[in-house]
């Protein structure tokens, strides 16, 4: 996957949004080229050696929740320490947002592990709770979101009012909605959802898995290598 996702920012420009926390993201991917938005996009960067897409100026910089760090980092010490007693529960701090773990967790425990939760955030009435795949996650109340990371990304490349670039975004968690609604209401682009089991979406196409994808991105690669002229063809 990364040797095509590679491949792919040599034609596109390529950002890789996600709710993990984006050094860790870039960690995992090791692209420079990329643009990387983390903690659920409040957290943007993109290429270190500044970008063929954006001329002049300084490269894309955003952090859309700073003045929260002090707050998040004193909440993950106290959300760690207080289900230190939940065995299997995992607190992961993401930087902006922080990720209670509870797949390791025995199912009678859980509630217990959402009170332990809520209780912590009673104190923080700036920090909203959501719930993921098996994971608790806390996050400023700021109206910022995948979709708005989005945005950002799409206007300082000076692609939000162009009717020939075509934005896809591709996702398979619940918080990736905002994005595909994004792309829905400004009606540039399309989402594709990545699940096995069809969900209600505003995603406007969908592949079952990863290696799916790897494949779309890899037809998208020899598209944009066919001459202009052939480019109609289906690869
Ligand atoms: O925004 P994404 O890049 O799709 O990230 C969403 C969450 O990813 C991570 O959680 C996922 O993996 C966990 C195991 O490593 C699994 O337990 C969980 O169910 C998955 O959602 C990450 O740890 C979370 O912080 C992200 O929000």
């Amino acid at each position: 996957m990364r040797a095509t996702v590679r491949k792919l920012a040599r034609f596109f420009p390529t950002a890789i949004v996600s709710g993990r926390c984006r050094d860790k993201v870039y960690n995992f991917v090791r692209l420079a080229e990329l643009y990387y938005a983390g903690s659920h996009g409040m957290d943007i960067k993109g290429p270190a050696k500044g970008s063929k897409y954006k001329k002049g100026g300084d490269g894309v910089v955003f952090q859309a929740a700073s003045e929260f760090l002090p707050m998040i980092d004193e909440v993950y010490e106290e959300l760690v320490e207080k289900t230190k007693t939940t065995p299997g529960a995992k607190v992961e701090n993401n930087k902006f947002c922080l990720s209670v773990h509870y797949r390791c967790v025995d199912e009678k425990k859980w509630s217990g592990l959402a009170q332990v939760v809520k209780s912590v955030l009673k104190e923080y009435p700036k920090l909203r709770l959501t719930q993921g795949r098996k994971v608790l996650e806390i996050r400023p109340t700021i109206k910022w979101d995948k979709g708005k990371a989005l945005e950002f990304l799409l206007e300082s490349l000076g692609f939000a009012n162009c009717t020939d670039v075509f934005p896809v975004y591709i996702g398979d968690d619940r918080t990736d909605e905002d994005a595909f609604k994004v792309l829905r209401e400004r009606g540039q682009g399309f989402g594709i959802l990545v699940s096995k089991i069809p969900k209600d979406t505003s995603a406007s196409y969908s592949l079952q898995e990863p290696t799916q994808v790897m494949d779309f991105l890899r037809r998208l690669v020899e598209w944009k290598r066919l001459p202009f002229q052939g480019r109609s063809r289906v690869v």
